[in-house]
């Protein structure tokens, strides 16, 4: 297994109630398997995965890569597990000539609506960057709320309901910022926003307060970093979620992805996939996966524009609000791109 590290810089930092995100690390993979080549991705973001440390030692330890997404070795670091499990799923793709989504599903989809991401800011900057996003084409925005207080944020989304009008789908995601008390006055001030859902509201463990605010609020409730602390089948058996927030970089690999939302779509749970803000190898990834599952929800998936650079051209950038899933071979990326 070829082993590459990168870092690469945003733009402008994604402000959230967790603080900012303004770079990214990681490590870009090539495996070998019965002779083709695949490409992976471990980026990854303390709070939703281990340190960039334990990410590149379990790498780094990794002789047989198709063994190693069996025998547990890299069940405790999930963008290790990634990147091997990525890099297998492209092998294995660009040997039977397909593209990643069509040998993970028999139907998939080729293309996939995605929301802005709009990170913390005052009610001006805010109102302007949705009206940015509407004129660009998008028709969902996920606002970051929870870094000011709630009547604050709820303002904030009022200003932005009134700039978009009523046809626009809004999120908010609150990164775990709040306790029970804030995030029922957060959802009585927005009651009237009919906001798509309210994302992680309340910290990672607490699956019983989230199912609490699904009974109270008529807002439905996702849920992010819970998945990376509770069990999937924890998660999705308390009544805690009406839509699971999965980002495979998180959830350790395109494959654990696909068994989480086709255990949550069983049990009436929806899903949107996203990224942790990563480059261009495990966004393709994550775009596949998103293609390979049912339902029309628009996905998170519109990160690339938060990055200064980017570790290869994008072959599927977002336009109009709609990502096109690449058809060519796997993830539709050359490996000379980034491996010579
Ligand atoms: O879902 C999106 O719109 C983009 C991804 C996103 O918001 C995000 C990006 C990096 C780290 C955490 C998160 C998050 O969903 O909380
Ligand atoms: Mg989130």
């Amino acid at each position: 297994m070829r082993l590459r590290e990168f870092s690469v810089a945003l733009r402008r930092p994604l402000g959230t109630a967790k603080g900012d995100i303004d770079r990214r690390d990681g490590v870009l993979v090539a495996v070998e398997v019965d002779g083709v080549t695949g490409l992976g991705e471990a980026t990854p973001l303390p709070g939703w995965t281990e340190s960039l440390a334990a990410c590149r030692e379990a790498l780094e330890t990794v002789t047989n890569p198709v063994e190693a997404l069996d025998d547990g070795s890299l069940d405790n670091t999930p963008a290790a597990r990634h990147a091997v499990s990525l890099a297998v799923a492209d092998a294995r793709a660009r040997s039977d000539d397909r593209s990643l989504a069509t040998s993970l599903a028999t139907e998939s989809h080729t293309s996939l609506p995605v929301n802005a991401t709009l990170g913390d800011a005052d009610v001006e900057t805010t109102v302007n960057a949705a009206r940015d996003a509407v004129s660009a084409g998008f028709d969902c925005l996920k606002v970051k709320v929870g870094a000011r207080d709630p009547e604050t944020d709820a303002t904030r989304l009022s200003a932005v309901r009134d700039a978009v009008g009523p046809s626009v789908s809004i999120r908010a995601d609150a990164n775990g910022a709040w306790d029970r008390w804030t995030a029922d006055r957060f959802l009585d001030a927005v009651a009237a926003l009919d906001l798509e859902y309210l994302e992680q509201p309340l910290p990672a463990t607490q699956l019983d307060g989230h199912a609490a605010l699904r009974r109270l609020h008529d807002t439905p409730i996702a849920l992010d970093e819970s998945l990376s602390v509770v069990t999937p089948s924890r998660a999705i058996a308390s009544n805690a979620a009406d839509v699971l927030v999965c980002k495979p970089m998180a959830l350790g690999g395109p494959d654990r992805t696909l068994s989480v939302a086709n255990r949550a779509r069983s049990a009436g749970v929806d899903v949107v996939v996203t990224t942790t803000i990563d480059a261009v190898v495990a966004r393709l990834g994550a775009l596949h996966v998103a293609a390979a599952l049912p339902g029309e929800r628009a996905h998170g998936l519109a990160t690339a524009a938060f990055l200064d650079t980017d570790v290869a051209a994008d072959p599927a950038p977002v336009r109009d609000g709609v990502m096109h899933v690449p058809c060519g071979p796997g993830l539709g990326i050359d490996v000379s791109a980034l491996f010579h």
